[in-house]
């Protein structure tokens, strides 16, 4: 339990840095709400006055002094409180958006290794409700401020009237502390569970939005709702639990309050009775005292455990933000401007993080400028790990890569990515219009280059038919156009950027003949004049290669060209015979 409170002090801190910038508003919100709950306690010290001279004494100007003092109390009050909100959210909101926006800054900066370990799900519960969660906890903590204050005031005034009868009756305040503090831990604990269930339904919702064709091909819709409603009853019954946790912990203290309460009609009537020191104003007042300092308890009580609910996230968020990008620049790094000689492999090894597995395996491969390599091999042989190590997306573990003559690692790894074009197997486009998609990666094209890399890449046509031609809105994965059409599109999008260095994962769902013929004499285009990795399944894109890889378990066992390596009579012969059947596809 020690763990997890220090846990929380430790979030608690780190949100310091977040508030710091705020200081001056949050010192003046303090002092508002100060001020705002004195002003709401003072009626309690006018309402002595209005019964011990105003009604007991008949003195009709206490009575009118008491109600006109009331207005005024009203009007500043309302002031104050209308401030005190405004205040409140103008602060929490601020911070809200300074952290929203720092994980948006930070997911942009991680690795690749961080996203192909995090589930997406998870990681926007973590951006989208974590951040909200830490907003109701500042804006909470806020909240509670005044009612803290408001029941010192009114526990100072109580004991000023009669301190006796004050503590007397606080002997409920060690049962009502203990309850409360029970609660609390339980809240907190109960606040992780739901926030981890919010995951994993998240998780849900994005694989089955994702994955909605493949659900339906196989007819799996049941299942899903099945999977589905399992995940979400837990989720509900993380929030019952979390209600029976609040609804014990508020009957508690309803029922202290008014054991309270007893205790002081016993006691205050008595002493009332017996006159001397203990007027009836007295007792209005102390009464009024003592059952306002409930209210605001109870309100104190639900935000306390909302608070406790809720602090879970700011720990998991400074999760995200604490995590640090591995690949990052060297100090003296050199910006890649021009590829000029050949890019180096030199005894790579690579093994993916936490795991033992050797990927890749002493690879060696000079690759000359304008040429063009196609990497073949079986599934899992590390192909696509291979290419990924050329922009950087993961670094090697032992080895070298080097263009140039120089490691990678010493490149700016901004400029070596703008450098380097990648043509995914699976094609996705952004939503917005086609134009924004194919000037993605150069911004400042003219329409005319981008006319010209649309033609290039055989998209032009099909585009100026469309109706609003390249302004046409695309949905969110280019649903509304064809498996070629979208290729073509991302094919003028990579020749509009121009990279010198191209990685091409060819699709492997077939096309239909015609819009296959067109994705590859695009394609043709774009690695005019590049050098150019591919991972290749076309007998074409094979065939007409300078070098051929041969990748197998992480081990290049054979490299040449395709006559060469037919003749050689070794793995890519049996591959071509065996896996491709390259006769029936040309
Ligand atoms: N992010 C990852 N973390 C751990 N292991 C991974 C990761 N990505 C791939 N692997 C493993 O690395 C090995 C090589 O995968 P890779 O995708 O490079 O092969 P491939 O030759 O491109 O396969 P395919 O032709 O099927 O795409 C596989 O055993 C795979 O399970």
């Amino acid at each position: 339990m020690k763990v997890i409170e220090s846990e929380n002090y430790n979030s608690i801190k780190k949100l310091r840095k977040y508030m710091k910038r705020y200081s001056i508003p949050i010192f003046l919100n303090i002092l508002l709400a100060i001020i705002s709950s004195a002003v709401s306690s003072a009626p309690l010290a006018l309402i002595k006055r209005l019964f011990d001279k105003g009604i007991i004494e008949s003195n009709e100007k206490d009575i009118l002094y008491a109600a006109g003092s009331m207005i005024l109390l009203a009007i500043i009050g309302a002031v104050l409180v209308y401030w005190n909100t405004v205040f409140s959210a103008l602060i929490s909101a601020s911070i809200y958006k300074n952290i929203v926006d720092d994980i948006y800054i930070k997911i942009q900066k991680l690795d690749m290794e961080y996203f192909s370990s995090a589930k997406i799900g998870e990681l926007m519960t973590k951006v989208v409700t974590d951040p909200n969660n830490i907003n109701s906890v500042i804006k909470e903590t806020f909240n509670m401020i005044p009612e803290i204050f408001k029941v010192v005031i009114c526990f100072g005034l109580a004991l000023s009237i009669d301190w006796k009868l004050t503590l007397g009756i606080l002997i409920v305040a060690p049962v009502l502390i203990t309850v409360v503090k029970k609660y609390s831990k339980k809240l907190k604990r109960s606040g992780k569970k739901r926030q981890e269930a919010m995951g994993v339904i998240n998780s849900k919702l994005q694989e089955s939005l994702s994955g909605i064709r493949v659900i339906k091909a196989f007819a799996m819709e049941q299942e899903e709702i099945r999977d589905f409603r399992i995940k979400n009853t837990k989720l509900k019954r993380i929030a019952i639990q979390t209600a029976k946790y609040n609804a014990r912990s508020s009957a508690v203290s309803e029922a202290l309050n008014y054991i309270m309460i007893a205790g002081l009609l016993l006691a205050g009537g008595y002493r009332v009775l017996r006159g001397h020191d203990f007027t009836p104003g007295d007792f209005v007042a102390i009464m009024g005292a003592i059952s306002s300092m409930y209210a605001p308890i109870r309100r104190a009580i639900t935000r306390f455990n909302e608070i406790s609910v809720d602090i879970p996230s700011v720990g998991r968020v400074f999760e995200i933000l604490e995590e640090e990008p591995k690949i990052i620049d060297n100090e003296n790094k050199i910006l890649f401007q021009y590829f000029s000689d050949n890019i180096t492999f030199e005894n790579v090894d690579f093994k993916y993080k936490d795991s033992e597995e050797r990927i890749l395996k002493n690879i060696n491969l000079t690759v000359k400028k304008g040429e063009t390599v196609a990497f073949v091999g079986n599934s899992g042989g590390g192909k696509s790990t291979l290419v990924n190590l050329i922009p950087r997306f993961f670094d090697v573990s032992s080895g070298v890569i080097k263009i140039d003559g120089v490691d990678i690692k010493d490149y700016d790894v901004k400029s070596l990515r703008k450098n380097i074009g990648i043509v995914p197997q699976e094609t996705f486009l952004f939503s917005g219009t086609i134009l924004q998609n194919i000037k993605y990666g150069k911004r400042d094209a003219t329409f005319d280059e981008i006319k010209e890399a649309a033609k290039k890449a055989n998209a032009h046509d099909f585009i100026e038919n469309l109706e609003e031609g390249y302004n046409t809105e695309i949905g969110e994965r280019g649903v509304k156009l064809s498996g070629g059409q979208k290729q073509r599109i991302a094919i003028a999008r990579a020749i509009l950027e121009n990279p010198q260095i191209l990685i091409l994962d060819e699709a492997t769902s077939a096309l239909d003949n015609e819009s296959e013929k067109l994705v590859q004499d695009a394609l043709e285009k774009l690695m005019e004049n590049k050098t150019t990795f591919v991972i290749a399944h076309r007998l074409t894109t094979i065939e007409n290669s300078d070098k051929i890889v041969v990748l197998q378990q992480g081990e290049i066992k054979e490299i040449g060209t395709h006559t060469e390596l037919l003749e050689k009579n070794g793995l890519y012969r049996s591959l071509y015979n065996k896996n491709f059947d390259f006769s029936k596809k040309k």
